[in-house]
Order: C-alpha cells, then structure tokens, then sequence
C-alpha cells in the first residue's frame, strides 16, 4: 500500500488507529477455545466489528509463534482474511527482525510477498545493510524501532553517541540509506515529550505509536507532538481494545474502546 493510499483512509474514516492483534489462548473468551482455529475465530470478529474504526492492524508474530505451526497458520488467514476482505486496511507484521543482508531479505520476503503484510518492524541494532532488503520493496514499509515504549528504552537508545541520543543518531542516520522513503519509525506512546526533537529530524515520516491503554501512554500529548500534515500518527492500542470483555459479547465491547479511541482521534482531526 503507497504511503497516500493509507493517508486517504485516515482523512476518509477520521481515525489513525491501528489496533494491536496480540492473541493469548489464556485471555480469549472460553467459548472460542471449542473452535477448529481459536486464534483465527477470535481475529475475524474483532476485524469484522471494528474495521470502520480503524485504519491499520499490527498482530505480533510472538503470539503467533508461540502455538508452533498452528499459530502461524492462524496469522496466514489472518492476513489473508484482511487482504481479501479489506484491502484498504494498512497490515503490519510486528516480528522485529532484522540480521545480516542476505537473512533479512528472506525475512523481507517471508512477511512481504509469501504473507502479503504491507509493513514489518524491524530492529536497527545491525545497521544500514541488515535494514536496506526491506527497503528494497515498492510500496511496502519498515518500521524500524527508534524509541521504544518500554523502560529499557534507557537502557541504550537514550544514551549519548557523539553528543546526542542513539535513538536520534538512528532517525540521521537511516534517512540516508537506499529507499529510505520506504520508512517509518516506533516511537512509545509513554516518550511523547521527546517527540518535538524526533519531529525536527523526520519532520514527514509516519510513526507508529505503540504504549496507550494497557502501557499508560496518552493520546492528547502525542498528538500535540508528534502530529504532521498528513497526521503521520498510527496509534496502536492490543491488550486494551482486544480484552474489552472475555465474555461472548467480546467484539462489541472491543468495537466500544476501539470507537472510544476513534472518537477522540476524531476531535483531534476537527481542530
Ligand atoms: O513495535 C511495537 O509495536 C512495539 C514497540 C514498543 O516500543 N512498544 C510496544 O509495546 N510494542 C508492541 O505494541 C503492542 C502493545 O500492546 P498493548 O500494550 O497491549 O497495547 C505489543 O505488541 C508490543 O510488542
């Protein structure tokens, strides 16, 4: 999907919203666990409920990989069920890979062409070459972890390289590489004070911005920060749209937080 495509369809449903399908077998309502695929039961109502209220969906792959290779036959018709039912839906495989040039393209090729994601998360540890085979692929997206959510984002990606953060050192650096057009960055919703700063760097690049609900982070300071033109924002929020209710009714309460969410977005966008 082309960068304009997903812009258009923030502006069209007045939501940036990416909701997060990080499937646990121990959280789901009971009731799935008698279907012949749980996992696949469980992300086809959720989508079907809330596909008016969001613009993008991030499953995890972890969630996936850890039931083996039924777990990963649940994420293939997961995203074939979004691709061939809502194509519009801007899809991210979040895998977090990244490794030396000639692995990374079979990790490209792995969630861009055999699963059809329009974008994967990708790790920048290894440098410009273990980055570029993602970047190699027309109109598909990396989305390379630059300040992450979490509190061990200070264990490294604060510290000073030559004078200013490693994660800022990230955002520089990576704008030079081949296609770097094809980029997007993570930034955590709990780091919106540092996100002025980001802008300065990467004034136009989409941010996909991980850590409200569940994590704390608040919607209102990252929008007042983070927010371009174009709105440049996905919001994503899993643990607290998905478990809305493990009771039989778990769709429509995840559709309740997810239009909760939108309708903020929303007013944001009026302004
Ligand atoms: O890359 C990510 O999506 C990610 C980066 C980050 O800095 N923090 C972060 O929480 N995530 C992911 O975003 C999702 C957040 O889930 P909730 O906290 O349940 O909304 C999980 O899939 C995390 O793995």
């Amino acid at each position: 999907m082309t960068t304009e495509s997903l812009v258009l369809e923030i502006k069209k449903k007045q939501s940036f919203l990416c909701i997060g399908l990080d499937v646990d077998l121990d959280k789901i309502p009971k009731h799935l666990l008698q279907e012949e695929d749980p996992i696949f039961a469980f992300n086809k109502a959720i989508i079907d409920a809330t596909h008016h209220l969001a613009v993008a969906y991030k499953p995890n792959t972890a969630f996936y990989e850890a039931y083996g290779i039924k777990g990963w036959m649940s994420l293939e018709k997961t995203i074939a069920y979004l691709n061939s039912n809502y194509p519009e839906i801007f899809t991210i495989a979040d895998a977090k890979r990244g490794d030396i040039g000639n692995t990374s393209k079979m990790y490209a090729k792995a969630f861009f062409e055999d699963l059809g994601f329009d974008s994967v998360t990708v790790a920048p540890y290894m440098g410009k070459d273990s980055v570029e085979p993602f970047l190699s692929f027309k109109d598909k997206h990396t989305i390379l972890l630059a300040l992450t959510s979490n509190q061990g984002a200070f264990d490294f990606q604060t510290k000073k390289v030559n004078g200013d953060a490693l994660y800022n050192e990230v955002l520089r650096t990576s704008k030079t590489w081949e296609n770097a057009k094809n980029l997007m960055y993570v930034i955590g919703a709990t780091k919106a004070e540092y996100l002025s700063k980001i802008r300065e760097i990467i004034p136009d690049s989409f941010l996909l911005v991980p850590g409200v609900g569940a994590q704390g982070g608040n919607l209102k300071d990252v929008c007042k920060y983070g927010m371009t033109k174009n709105v440049g924002l996905l919001i994503n929020s899993s643990r607290g749209i998905i478990y809305a209710s493990s009771e039989k009714d778990f769709a429509k309460a995840a559709a309740g937080k997810a239009k909760e969410l939108q309708s903020q977005m929303q007013q944001i966008l009026s302004k």
